[in-house]
């Protein structure tokens, strides 16, 4: 079987320290892979090995193997690579000083994912659909991201992320300061992308890792403490760190 991403032993040291030690996971395509783990256990680390924006750390060493859509992620071209993976941060980050539209349309532009003006308005409005925004901006799109509220924020880095039509979405704890609503929202979007487009998110959250995963990996303090469908580790959690995680209690 052909996987979107796999990681083979894959050890990441940052200033000399080992973060994250023999990581070893398979992401089928077009399904959702959710990374539970309490805080500082190496989940960011490890979403940030799979675009190489590790990289932008000079202190940090990567080793192992990591394919990415079949390439050799370590030795590819990370801009090449980046081509093909959207990413959404905790914090969301559109571009203050672009409209609604140009937010996304700027990202269609980047992979000439538009061949016209036409093209690129239904890019953007297929992209806003996606994320669960058309409706809410439709009337307002030469508004500035300053006038959303932060759910529609992130909606719209969703927007902006799909717009490249990327084939992995790369997202990190996306609906941790968003209200439940939004986050609702957010869930909703990722859910109906699930056969499209290969979903690696992170979150702390267990009930909104239940309502997505397809498959989940824990994490504590840099490895792997369990991994599998996201049935067996929800129903039978078989260690002691993933049953408390479970519960919230770390
Ligand atoms: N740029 C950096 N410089 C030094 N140490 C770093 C850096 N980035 C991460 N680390 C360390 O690597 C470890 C893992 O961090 P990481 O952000 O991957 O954890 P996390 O599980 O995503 O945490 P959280 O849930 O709090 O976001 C931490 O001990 C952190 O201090």
């Amino acid at each position: 079987m052909d996987y979107a991403i796999e990681m083979n032993n894959v050890n990441v040291y940052i200033d000399n320290r080992h973060i994250l030690k023999n990581i070893s996971l398979k992401v089928p395509y077009n399904t959702v892979y959710v990374i539970m783990g309490p805080s500082g256990s190496g989940k960011t680390t490890l979403l940030r090995v799979i675009n190489r924006l590790i990289d932008v750390n000079p202190n940090a060493k990567v080793e192992g193997v990591v394919k990415v859509l079949g390439l050799n992620a370590l030795n590819h071209d990370p801009y090449d690579l980046r081509r093909h993976i959207g990413m959404l941060f905790q914090v969301p980050n559109p571009f203050p000083h672009m409209t609604i539209y140009d937010n996304v349309a700027v990202a269609a532009r980047i992979n000439n994912v538009a061949r016209n003006k036409k093209d690129l308005y239904e890019v953007v409005k297929w992209a806003l659909e996606k994320a669960m925004l058309w409706d809410e901006v439709k009337d307002r799109l030469h508004d500035y991201p300053h006038q959303l509220s932060g759910g529609q924020k992130q909606r719209l880095c969703l927007a902006r992320a799909l717009a490249m039509k990327p084939k992995i979405l790369l997202l990190d704890e996306p609906t941790a300061n968003i209200d439940p609503v939004n986050a609702r929202k957010l869930e909703e979007a990722i859910i109906s992308l699930k056969n499209e487009i290969t979903i690696v998110m992170v979150t702390h959250n267990p009930h909104q890792a239940a309502r997505v995963a397809d498959y989940v990996s824990i994490i504590y303090d840099g490895r792997i403490v369990e991994q599998g469908s996201a049935s067996q580790i929800f129903l039978k959690p078989s260690t002691e760190i993933a049953q408390k995680l479970l519960r919230g209690e770390i």
